[in-house]
């Protein structure tokens, strides 16, 4: 049995590398996704100077009273010529004719038929988005490695792009395996159990935009286990099975898992929920068996499998955000495994909930986050100072 930093520095080290598979996607799926090439604008953005206010557009001259001589508005092509002391009416997003040097905003014009009158004199370029303030075109628009956040692609759709190029995310295959699972929706006899990890493991990676994801299930049958694991293993980056880890009779997963030459990085980690925790991998392909324990499953998704897919993403951060906090409760830990606890972290607080055992999802429905507790520390009394996992935002 390893520790838990142990197991970490295992998942941290060279033992997953990031993917750097480039793909093409259209921008509107690449939400998540890390540019893999430089962005070039192929226009300028704005493509032509833009009046920034919905008033009029003026060629400058000393006094404050304008001709008035037209007009121009958004998606206009035509350019009104204006000579000195001339004005047009305009508005926002329009096109401010070349021989217009500024724009003043309606609420400061007085209108007297065809003579407008302004407020105060403007200085050159007052109101206007000079063609090309943005980005001009062939200049870098965004940097590879960029995070395509709604910003970024709603920025770059303004440029005109449709697809980008953008390292692939792994393909993940979940296993489940068991008898006593039955799909949610059937009825439930005696001795079954709704099969429920599948569906909180295909969430927990859609929320982290992990959507290449397909599920297997299997029974406790060695053959469909090794069968099923050989082609999964071939298919995909990344393999989770949960269950049929530990040593009961069909605890198939670990033999079979053996028997196909998977490489064991460590099994069995000194912790709780989660002891019987396998990692290994088969050439590019990293794979976890998670203990079948719905809450023991989750609680190693967070902490391992997250961990695993940060570094084949490359991102530089890849353990779930860690502080310090006050706890409101008191907890007594039984045995000598460093525990993961389901809590409530709440404006610099936090509330361990009742119901920790590794088979209830009831109160991890409700945490924010995971306490956790040292090997040596065996209470905690409230106002402790205690390490707060923080979950992601779901
Ligand atoms: N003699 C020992 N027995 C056990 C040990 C041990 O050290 N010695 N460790 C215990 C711990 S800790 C855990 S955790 C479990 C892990 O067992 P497995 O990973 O082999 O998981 P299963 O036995 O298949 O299932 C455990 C539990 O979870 C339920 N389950 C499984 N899959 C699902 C699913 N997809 N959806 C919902 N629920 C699921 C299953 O019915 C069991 O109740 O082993 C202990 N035993
Ligand atoms: O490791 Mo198990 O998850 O304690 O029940």
């Amino acid at each position: 049995m390893i520790t838990i930093d142990e197991a970490l520095n295992a998942l941290k080290n060279n033992n997953i590398k990031p993917l750097f598979k480039e793909t093409i996607k259209p921008l509107e799926r690449c939400g998540g996704y890390y540019l893999s090439k430089d962005v070039i604008a192929p226009v300028n953005m704005p493509p032509f100077s833009q009046s920034a206010m919905d008033g009029y557009a003026l060629s400058l001259h000393d006094d404050l009273s304008y001709a008035l001589i037209g007009e121009v508005k958004a998606g206009d092509h035509h350019q009104p010529i204006l000579k000195l002391g001339e004005s047009v009416r305009i508005f926002t997003g329009a096109p401010v004719p070349e021989t217009a040097n500024a724009v003043m905003m309606q609420e400061k014009v007085v209108v007297a038929g065809s003579k407008i009158t302004i407020e105060h004199n403007l200085s050159e370029g007052h109101n206007i988005r000079p063609m090309g303030e943005q980005v001009k075109t062939g200049d870098l628009a965004l940097k590879k490695g960029t995070k395509l956040t709604p910003a970024a692609i709603g920025y770059l759709t303004s440029l005109g792009i449709t697809e980008a190029s953008v390292y692939s995310k792994p393909s993940i295959a979940l296993i489940t395996t068991g008898n006593e699972l039955i799909e949610a929706g059937q009825p439930l006899s005696y001795g079954k159990i709704y099969e429920s990890n599948s569906k909180m493991l295909l969430n927990a990676l859609y929320n982290l935009k992990f959507y290449d994801v397909t599920i297997h299930k299997i029974e406790d049958d060695y053959i469909q286990t090794k069968n099923k694991l050989e082609t999964v293993i071939l298919e995909n980056d990344l393999v989770i099975a949960t269950g049929g880890i530990s040593v009961g009779d069909y605890d198939f997963v670990g033999k079979a898992l053996k028997e196909l030459q998977v490489e064991e990085v460590f099994y069995k980690v000194k912790q709780k929920p989660g002891k019987p925790l396998f990692f290994g991998k088969k050439e590019d392909t990293a794979i976890f068996a998670l203990p079948g324990n719905p809450a023991a499953a989750l609680t190693c998704f967070y902490m391992y499998v997250y961990v695993a897919l940060q570094k084949m993403m490359n991102h530089k951060q890849v353990e779930l955000p860690r502080i310090q906090v006050k706890s409101i409760s008191n907890f007594i830990k039984k045995g000598d495994r460093p525990q993961f606890l389901k809590a409530i972290y709440n404006n610099d607080t936090v509330e361990i909930l009742e119901g920790q055992s590794s088979s209830m999802l009831q109160t991890f429905a409700l945490s924010n986050a995971l306490v956790f507790i040292p090997e040596d520390v065996s209470k905690i009394e409230k106002d402790d100072l205690v390490e707060v996992i923080l979950l992601p935002n779901t």
